[in-house]
């Protein structure tokens, strides 16, 4: 194997892999070579090549870096008291998304920038190697626009979300016109996604076909919050627009869990991979939403592809601890411990479509060409390793709650 020179690193001292790779599965007393920003072998220790530097684990377990496909980072204010009040009873509702936007207009760009680079690396001594997130509390075209750029400053994958709320008195459709318009033209150039929440208090499916549909025609991918508070018509219009992904998905009906099963089939190639509506369940946010956990178990006996993502914001679900979400995913939807880890890496890959099947499929919006794949350690891969503190995945549900994240490498770097 050619490697190269001062650039690779050999790490021993796995008990267990969990490559997320069909063929390799999960590998014990394991190596994996990093060259530069890529993974370059995967196997057996006693067979491992030499390298430059060597790290022995003592006996840790190996995950991919996480991937948080759903996240809103760049706000300012709390929101703890409505919270509180939830806990004593009352209900959510979207209209607390004002209270944030308020706020977060009435945040300095420095401000902002700092408040969301604290949150990226919370994220990130959590085990999270690759994150998405959205505008959605700003809400006039200037604000939007700054959330976008300063998104674009921190993470991979900006969404746009201007239909996150319709602003206190304004008319929906005069709102809508403008997301679709100048809104949609300030934004784009920043972001990659475009989201949209469907749901009653928020935009109709009538609404959010046109902001998809103006998105769609500017080069975004799309992505939509649907069926979070009720039933409705969030998922059939994510899949009907080929979607990468619908968010929530609390309050499915059995047509909605077989349209994503099948979603993506028929596409050019013969392959669903990278073509899916992929179904994200946010279980930190039915937790802090006293809402019915999604059914993620009956989703995956369906054949949809899932995603667990952290859904991070303040008024539904404040935590960027995907080790959390896993552990309750394990815990409370009935999930395993290898569905969890991989529904939290190469599902949420697969809803970013940054997995090597959307690369190759030509399926990610904005795609450059040179982006390396993540969501499972495997040659070629970006070199994106979480290392627990525990010799085995399943004690991020054996042992809820306990800082299990040991150390975190990106694309090759390691970072704790
Ligand atoms: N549901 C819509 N948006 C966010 C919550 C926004 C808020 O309440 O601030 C979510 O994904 O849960
Ligand atoms: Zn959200």
């Amino acid at each position: 194997m050619n490697l190269t020179p001062g650039g690779a690193q050999l790490i021993t001292g796995i008990t267990e892999l969990v490559t997320v790779d069909e063929e390799l599965g999960t590998l014990h007393d394991a190596a994996v070579v990093i060259d530069g920003d890529r993974i370059v072998w995967v196997g057996a220790a006693g067979g491992a090549p030499a390298a430059d530097t060597a790290v022995d684990l003592g006996g840790r377990a190996v995950l991919p870096g996480w991937v948080d496909s759903h996240t809103h980072l760049v706000f300012d204010g709390d929101r703890s008291g409505e919270f509180a009040a939830r806990m004593a009873g009352e209900p959510y509702a979207a209209g607390g998304i004002g209270v944030t936007t308020a706020a977060t207009r009435a945040a300095a760009d420095t401000r902002l920038d700092a408040l969301v680079a604290s949150r990226v690396r919370e994220a990130t001594a959590g085990g999270t190697t690759y994150l998405e997130t959205k505008t959605g509390y700003g809400l006039t075209v200037a604000d939007e626009q700054r959330s976008a750029r300063i998104a674009a400053a921190h993470v991979e994958d900006v969404t746009f979300l201007g239909a996150h709320l319709v602003p206190a008195g304004l008319d929906a459709e005069d709102y809508v016109e403008e997301v679709c318009g100048p809104m949609l033209a300030a934004v784009a150039p920043h972001a990659r996604w475009a989201d949209v929440f469907c749901e009653e208090g928020a935009f109709t499916a009538e609404q959010s076909r046109r902001v998809l549909t103006a998105c769609a025609q500017a080069g975004l991918g799309l992505r939509v919050h649907g069926n979070q508070l009720g039933p409705g018509e969030g998922v059939a219009l994510a899949v009907e627009l080929g979607a990468a992904s619908v968010d929530h998905c609390n309050h499915l009906t059995d047509h909605d869990i077989d349209a994503l099963a099948s979603s993506g089939a028929g596409s050019a190639g013969g392959t669903r991979a990278g073509h899916e509506t992929v179904a994200t369940v946010l279980p930190a946010c039915d937790l802090s939403t006293r809402a019915p956990l999604a059914p993620a178990r009956q989703l995956l006996d369906a054949g949809a592809r899932v995603a667990i993502a952290s859904n991070c914001n303040p008024g539904t679900s404040y935590t960027t601890s995907m080790n959390f979400c896993v552990a309750t995913a394990v815990l409370q939807m009935g999930l395993s411990i290898e569905e969890a880890v991989t529904a939290a890496t190469l599902g949420g890959a697969r809803a970013l479509r940054r997995d090597q099947e959307s690369l190759a499929a030509g399926t990610r919006p904005k795609a450059t060409g040179d982006e390396l794949p993540v969501g499972r350690i495997t040659p070629g891969h970006r070199a994106d390793l979480h290392v627990l503190d525990a010799p085995a995945a399943i004690y991020l549900a054996y042992r809820p709650g306990m800082p299990l994240t040991h150390a975190v490498w990106r694309a090759g770097h390691r970072l704790l």
